[in-house]
């Protein structure tokens, strides 16, 4: 059977990316999505957007919402302190198994735990099954129309602090309304946009940061 796109993005960091590190990985992966086969990561435009709100917040507990091959949870769990881990969320079990090669690549499999399935299933369990207290940074990149109720879920489900950042990916494109409204129109959210470029492309995106205030 042909292979996948997700498993030729892995081919080429497997044979380009110097293992154990960590710009390499993303530096291979950004080539071949922009010169041979598109593919949804954040990419390097957008990505230095987050790398500075992440170093900016020096989070030590981490939630992504939608793994795919592992390039966002690569770019943040490079810049975490020692102790620090990130939980990443993937419901495809392709995706899921390809992400864990790429992070193992990277060298950032002792930071990073790729959790199996749905949002709506894992994270009413992150308490008391992965031992989270409150999260201190959420990046949220997977289904659009799972970014509303997901914003709702974790704060019913206690998971966010004063303080706590949400960061979201594709608010302009492919665009995430019911999102924006929510957060936008909450008082208990403190809102910045990031206007950007969709990956490897000259279309508008933005991204979102939604501060918890409590
Ligand atoms: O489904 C997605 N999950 C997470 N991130 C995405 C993304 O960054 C995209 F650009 C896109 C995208 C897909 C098709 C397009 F034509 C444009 C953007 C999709 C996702
Ligand atoms: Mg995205």
């Amino acid at each position: 059977m042909d292979q996948s796109k997700e498993q030729r993005i892995l081919n080429t960091v497997s044979y380009n990316a110097v293992k154990g590190d960590p710009e390499s990985v993303m530096k291979c992966i950004d080539k071949y999505c922009s010169q041979y086969e598109w593919a949804m990561n954040v990419g390097d435009e957008k990505g230095l957007i987050l790398d500075k709100i992440v170093e900016e917040a020096d989070p030590s507990v981490v939630l992504e919402l939608g793994t795919y091959c592992g390039y966002s949870a690569i770019r943040i769990a490079r810049l975490l302190k020692p102790k620090a881990r990130l939980l990443t969320i993937e419901f495809n079990p392709e995706f899921a198994s390809i992400a864990k090669e790429i992070i193992d690549i990277a060298g950032l499999s002792d930071k990073v735990t790729i959790l199996e399935g749905h949002s709506e299933d894992i994270i009413p369990q992150l308490k008391k099954k992965y031992e989270v207290e409150t999260l201190d940074f959420v990046f949220l990149d997977h289904w659009k129309e799972r970014y509303a109720p997901d914003t709702v879920l974790l704060e019913e489900c206690g998971l966010l602090r004063k303080g706590s950042i949400l960061l979201a990916d594709n608010v302009v494109f492919p665009g995430a309304p019911e999102f924006l409204k929510y957060v936008r129109n909450n008082q208990r959210f403190e809102c910045t946009s990031y206007p950007s470029h969709l990956e490897y492309m000259q279309v508008e995106d933005a991204m979102e940061k939604a501060v918890y205030l409590g």
